[in-house]
Formats: C-alpha cells, sequence, structure tokens
C-alpha cells in the first residue's frame, strides 16, 4: 500500500498493490501495521456493502455527529465512482475543503476518510458495489448529512445525478444550520 495524502488534509488516498498472475491477482486491502506505520488510528470494527444499480445515482453527503463521528476506509469493487470527501471538523485548518477521486477496481485504489468528513460518491457506470471498513459502530440517532448540492460546500458532480434517495434529497441546507 502506499499511502498518498489529499491536500493538507489527514485524509489518505491509498494505491493498492496488485499481485498479478495467469489466474488474475491478489490484493492485501487491509494491514493494521501498515496504517499504524502510516500515524493511521484506525480499527475497523464494522464492514459494509452497498449496491447501487443506475449511473449517476448519488448517495451523500453522510456523516456521523460527535461523539461518534465515524473514519472509514472505501473501496468501490465493481464499476466506478466519483468519490467526494469534505472536512466539515468545526476547528480543522482544511474545513471546507473538499476532495474528489475517482475510486474503482481498475484504479486499484481505496479511500481512508478521516473521522469529522462527510463523505457521498456518485456512480459512473451501472452496477456499482462500494465496500466499508467503519471505524465506528452506527449509530443511526447520530447519522446526518448534508445536500449533495449545497451551494455552502459547491461540489462539482461529473453527471446528471439519476438516483438519489428521499432522505438525501431532504437533508436541511447548511446555512440553515448552526453551527456549521
Ligand atoms: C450507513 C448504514 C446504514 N444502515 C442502514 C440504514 C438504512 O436502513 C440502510 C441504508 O442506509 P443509507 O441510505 O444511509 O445508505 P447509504 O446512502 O449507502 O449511506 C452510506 O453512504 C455514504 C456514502 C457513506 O459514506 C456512509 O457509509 C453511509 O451513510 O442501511 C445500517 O444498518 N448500517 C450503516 O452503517
Amino acid at each position: 500500500m502506499r499511502f498518498v495524502q489529499l491536500g493538507r488534509s489527514d485524509a489518505r488516498l491509498i494505491e493498492l498493490n496488485v499481485r498479478s498472475d495467469d489466474r488474475g491477482s491478489f490484493t492485501r486491502t487491509w494491514c493494521a501495521r501498515t496504517f499504524a506505520n502510516e500515524g493511521l488510528d484506525f480499527q475497523p470494527v464494522q464492514g459494509n456493502s452497498s449496491v447501487t444499480r443506475i449511473r449517476g445515482s448519488v448517495r451523500g453527503m453522510h456523516f456521523q455527529r460527535a461523539p461518534k463521528a465515524d473514519a472509514k476506509v472505501v473501496r468501490c469493487t465493481a464499476g466506478l465512482i466519483h468519490d467526494v470527501i469534505v472536512d466539515i471538523r468545526p476547528h480543522s485548518p482544511t474545513r471546507g475543503e473538499v476532495h474528489a477521486c475517482e475510486l474503482g477496481p481498475s484504479t486499484a485504489r481505496m479511500l481512508y476518510i478521516p473521522a469529522g468528513f462527510a463523505h457521498g460518491f456518485q456512480t459512473l457506470t451501472d452496477d456499482v458495489t462500494v465496500e466499508y471498513l467503519m471505524g465506528i459502530d452506527y449509530v443511526e440517532d447520530l447519522s446526518d448529512g448534508f445536500r449533495h448540492d449545497d451551494p455552502m460546500i459547491g461540489i462539482t458532480w461529473p453527471d446528471p445525478v439519476t438516483v438519489l434517495s428521499a432522505k438525501d434529497a431532504a437533508w436541511p441546507l447548511l446555512a440553515e444550520r448552526q453551527p456549521w
């Protein structure tokens, strides 16, 4: 694994070492020691998987509120996504910074998203699968989010949005939330 810092933040793009042979390939996708050596205090406690059928769908932007803010490692194992993270930590020097990257099996990379970031993605193909390693338990009452098109953040999505959950369409604008 090779860790690439995203801007000045502690988020990391992780380039995976794909070992190919005549049968196909083998790739390590998690290593506690390697993360610790990178200075990332991340211990997965839950794993999730989502399937999104239609190209152009958006899931997000989501985060879990303190005291259960969620760090996660995200990997797209089928299809291709435009992945977006936003630093929403109140006192972060990179607060409001947006980072985007393409993730998919062909990119051989995954994303480490620190606690205090919002996360979302748009599918660039049909039949996308995204796998998550979560650094904290899911707590529905602390599950939160903001609109993918919130003008306060100004995320640029590559394609017209085709599918959005009612929950994701109904998040309040950040300008209406205090504190933001
Ligand atoms: C996140 C989560 C959800 N759920 C349940 C709640 C709903 O009944 C159902 C679908 O949840 P939701 O619509 O929030 O799923 P996504 O829109 O894919 O949410 C995820 O998408 C963005 C991009 C993320 O980064 C988060 O990991 C996560 O919020 O699964 C659980 O049981 N456990 C969980 O950890």
